[in-house]
C-alpha cells in the first residue's frame, strides 16, 4: 500500500493521474467514498464514490471502510473490500488521503505500508495552486489553508518526504521510491530466494 497525503492543493491528485498513466509502475487506486460535494472536473466512481452523510455513516458503522476521517468539514473513507480484494491479488494499491487516515492504515498493517508526504515549495505557492486550480469557493480556500499549516506539521510521521516543486522532478522521485520498495529484501524474499539457489548451483 503506497500512500500519497499533503495539504490540499500540493498536488497529490496530479502526482496520482501521473503514476496511474505509467503501465510499467501497475499501481491500482483506491477510489474513496465522501460525503463532499463533486467538484466539476470529478466524476462519480472515477475521483471519488460521492454518498450522503447517511451512507457514510452506515458503511463506517458496519465496517466496511478500511479507514476513515473528516477532513475540512466532510467525511471520507476507504472501502475496505476492493483494497483487499487487490492486495490478495498481489497488485500495489495507491491511496491519496490525508494524514488521519495514513496513521489508521499504518497501524493496521505496518509492514505492508510505504508512506509519502508532499509538501508544497511555500505558503503562497499553495495559495496560488488552489486559486488557479478555481474548483473551490474563497471561504473553502481559505478553510483549506488555515488546515494546511496543523497538516504540514505531520510531515514527520512518514517515510519520505517530497517537496513538489518542479512536477516533473517531484514525479521521478516517486517513481524511484516506488521501484526501490519493490526490491526491498523483505518483499522479494520468495523469488529472490529460487533465484539464489540456482545461481549458487551453476558451475563455476
Ligand atoms: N509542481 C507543480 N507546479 C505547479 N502547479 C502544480 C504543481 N503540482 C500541482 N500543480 C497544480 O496545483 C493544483 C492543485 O494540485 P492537485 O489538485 O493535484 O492538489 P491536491 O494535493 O490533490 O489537492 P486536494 O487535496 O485539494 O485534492 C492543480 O491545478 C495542479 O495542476
Ligand atoms: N482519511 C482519508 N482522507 C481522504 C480520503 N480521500 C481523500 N482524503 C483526503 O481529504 C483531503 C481533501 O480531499 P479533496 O479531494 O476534498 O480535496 C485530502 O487531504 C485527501 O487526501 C480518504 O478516503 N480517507
Amino acid at each position: 500500500m503506497l500512500i500519497l497525503s499533503s495539504p490540499s492543493g500540493a498536488g497529490k491528485t496530479t502526482l496520482t493521474r501521473m503514476l496511474l498513466q505509467r503501465p510499467e509502475l501497475d499501481l491500482k487506486l483506491s477510489i474513496s467514498v465522501t460525503t463532499r460535494k463533486r467538484r466539476t472536473s470529478e466524476a462519480d466512481g472515477i475521483h471519488y464514490h460521492f454518498i450522503a452523510e447517511d451512507e457514510f455513516r452506515r458503511l463506517r458503522e458496519s465496517g466496511d471502510l478500511l479507514e476513515h476521517a473528516e477532513v475540512h468539514g466532510n467525511f471520507y473513507g476507504t472501502p475496505r473490500k476492493w483494497v483487499e480484494e487487490r492486495l490478495s491479488q498481489g497488485r500495489d494499491v495507491l491511496f491519496d488521503i490525508d494524514y488521519q487516515g495514513a496513521r489508521q492504515v499504518r497501524e493496521k498493517a505496518p509492514r505492508d505500508v510505504v508512506t509519502i508526504f508532499i509538501l508544497p515549495p511555500s505558503i503562497r505557492e499553495l495559495r496560488a495552486r488552489l486559486e488557479r486550480r478555481a474548483e473551490d469557493d474563497s471561504e473553502t480556500i481559505e478553510k483549506r489553508l488555515a488546515a494546511a499549516r496543523h497538516e504540514i506539521g505531520r510531515w514527520t510521521d512518514y517515510d519520505y518526504v517530497l517537496i513538489n516543486d518542479d512536477i516533473q522532478q517531484t514525479f521521478d522521485d516517486l517513481a524511484a521510491i516506488v521501484r526501490a520498495e519493490r526490491q526491498r529484501r523483505p518483499r522479494i524474499a520468495a523469488g529472490m530466494g529460487e533465484f539464489v539457489t540456482t545461481l549458487l548451483a551453476e558451475p563455476g
